[in-house]
């Protein structure tokens, strides 16, 4: 069946904020102290969106170079002896890769979109400017598929309808094309959450059909190819959760490569993987400078392991860890070992388990740990076990004085952590030194507020002293940002400034 668009993609347009009355920032992203950041006119870095206000993506329509809590993050770094916290911005618009989106309404009238703000009311956004162009192309065949197939779209109160949600990621690594021109030719990989059990549940027709005119209308072959490939996911359940536990690939390329943090990364659907691929790339070129060559690293909350391996890969690391509550990312991980260069002499592994779970012990044997969980912050054992870092290096030393006395390992969550790793082992033979402990702690927080918390948490016990602190514009539009914080054990060294003279102390004494 034949589908047209309805009207053309939308046009891809320069993504840097310009100003007019001052030099515009630079196309890539620049990190400046904020205090010397220029100041465009606001209204050049408005977003112009006509979903804004109905739409609850963003919050935030005019300076959208500057997000509202820097000034709230300048002062607070500031306080804790920060005082050169940087900002690095760079797509304003355009620079959401990765979007979830609802799929409510009728098939003669399908809604695409986000929920409006407190509630469970979809929002058509068939021109969302925070959206990867490709993707709104994609929504819009999605929707001319659903009309021309018939498809229910899902009944939220009912638990009736076919299509629930619709994942959309956008893999702009094509290194067939200039490098200038992979962005805008981003490939869209399409996921329907279908409302059944499986896939040959009743229904399943609808789904193929509908994938498949996904893919003769926006695949390869198609006058407009920006469809990468087409999965499916199976949901039945009536919580709030999008995505169930079954996933098929159905149509196109299995495989979905990004580049980021100088490695190629492979993400599966069912993957964790980072909305603003440009500023995640910013933040990882950053991240690198402060991992010590030959480190060994842990990486908390590692998702499919695309900030370890791109650490392995860029600092030489002797030893790369990474702890993942979820499963799925596993697959990815291993096949973006498969691509790393083959100078990589790393040991690596990957543990699916829980990193609350006995946090000392993923604590002991690195000197750099990453930590970049989700919005909420830091589970508590983990940030007590951070606090309490001393006794991870008594745990560390103690061992390391009784080599022989190796223990039967019978915790039931390690032996499963166990199970469930990948192991790449390093041909350099093991050096035998004395089990490390952590001097860098590395922050990745997406969310301000808890971030603010777990940060003072930390500082309070004296165990870590904040050393360096940046921002990066992650979500344009919205009041979040995504910071880089960088602890260093122990408490915080005294600034060289003016001593207190002894005379005067005296002086005091006698008053
Ligand atoms: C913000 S994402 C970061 C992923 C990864 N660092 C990246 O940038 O691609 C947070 C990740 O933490 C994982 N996660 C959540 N709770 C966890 C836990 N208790 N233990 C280990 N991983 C957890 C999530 O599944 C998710 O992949």
């Amino acid at each position: 069946m034949p589908l047209r668009l309805i009207s053309p993609p939308p046009s891809f347009h320069r993504f840097t904020c310009h100003a007019t009355a001052t030099p515009p920032p630079p196309q890539i992203s620049t990190a400046t102290p904020i205090s010397s950041t220029p100041q465009p006119p606001p209204l050049t870095c408005a977003l112009h969106c006509p979903h804004f206000q109905s739409c609850s993506g963003c919050t935030h329509e005019l300076n959208l170079h500057r997000p509202v809590i820097l000034e709230d993050a300048t002062n607070f770094f500031r306080k804790y002896g920060v005082t050169d916290f940087t900002f690095d911005t760079c797509n304003l618009w355009g620079w959401r890769c990765r979007a979830k989106l609802a799929v409510r309404g009728s098939s003669t009238n399908p809604l695409i979109g986000l929920y409006e703000e407190g509630t469970h009311n979809v929002v058509d956004i068939p021109q969302c400017k925070a959206h990867h162009p490709n993707i709104n192309a994609a929504v819009e065949l999605l929707r001319q598929g659903i009309t021309e197939l018939d498809v229910d779209p899902y009944l939220e109160d009912e638990g009736t309808g076919e299509l629930r949600y619709v994942q959309m990621a956008v893999t702009t690594h094509n290194t067939s094309l200039p490098a200038a021109q992979r962005y805008m030719n981003g490939k869209v990989q399409v996921t329907l959450v279908w409302n059944s059990r499986k896939e040959n549940s009743r229904g399943s027709d609808k789904l193929n059909a509908l994938a498949n005119c996904l893919w003769e209308n926006g695949g390869p072959q198609s006058r407009l190819h920006l469809i990468h490939s087409v999965w499916a996911n199976f949901q039945t359940s009536d919580k709030n959760i999008i995505f169930g536990n079954r996933w098929r690939h159905l149509l196109g390329e299995r495989d979905f490569w990004e580049r980021v943090g100088g490695i190629d990364v492979s993400l599966a659907p069912s993957s964790f993987g980072q909305a603003n691929t440009r500023a995640f790339d910013s933040l990882l070129q950053k991240l690198q400078k402060y991992v010590p060559y030959e480190s060994s690293v842990t990486d908390l909350y590692a998702g499919a392991g695309v900030i370890g391996l791109s650490l392995a890969a860029t600092r030489k690391c002797r030893s790369i860890k990474c702890v993942e509550i979820n499963k799925e990312s596993k697959v990815s991980f291993e096949k973006t070992i498969g691509r790393l260069p083959a100078t990589v002499n790393s040991s690596i592994t990957w543990h699916h388990a829980d990193a609350s779970k006995d946090p000392f012990s993923w604590l002991v044997g690195s000197d750099v740990i990453v930590i970049d969980p989700p919005r909420k912050g830091l589970d508590s054992s983990l940030m007590d076990a951070l606090k309490n870092i001393s006794l991870v290096v008594r745990k560390a030393l103690s061992s390391s004085e009784r080599p022989n006395s190796f223990q039967e390992e019978k915790r039931p969550w390690v032996l499963r952590a166990n199970e469930a790793s990948v192991q790449i082992r390093s041909k350099l033979p093991e050096a035998n030194i004395t089990p490390l402990v952590p001097q860098t702690l590395i922050y990745i927080s997406c969310g301000w507020e808890s971030f603010k918390e777990d940060c003072k948490s930390l500082l309070s016990s004296k165990a870590w002293y904040l050393e360096k602190a940046h921002g990066f514009n992650f979500f344009p539009g919205t009041r979040s940002v995504e910071i880089l914080a960088v602890f260093k054990r122990g408490p915080q060294k005294k600034k060289p400034g003016k001593k207190k003279k002894k005379h005067s102390q005296g002086a005091a004494k006698h008053k």
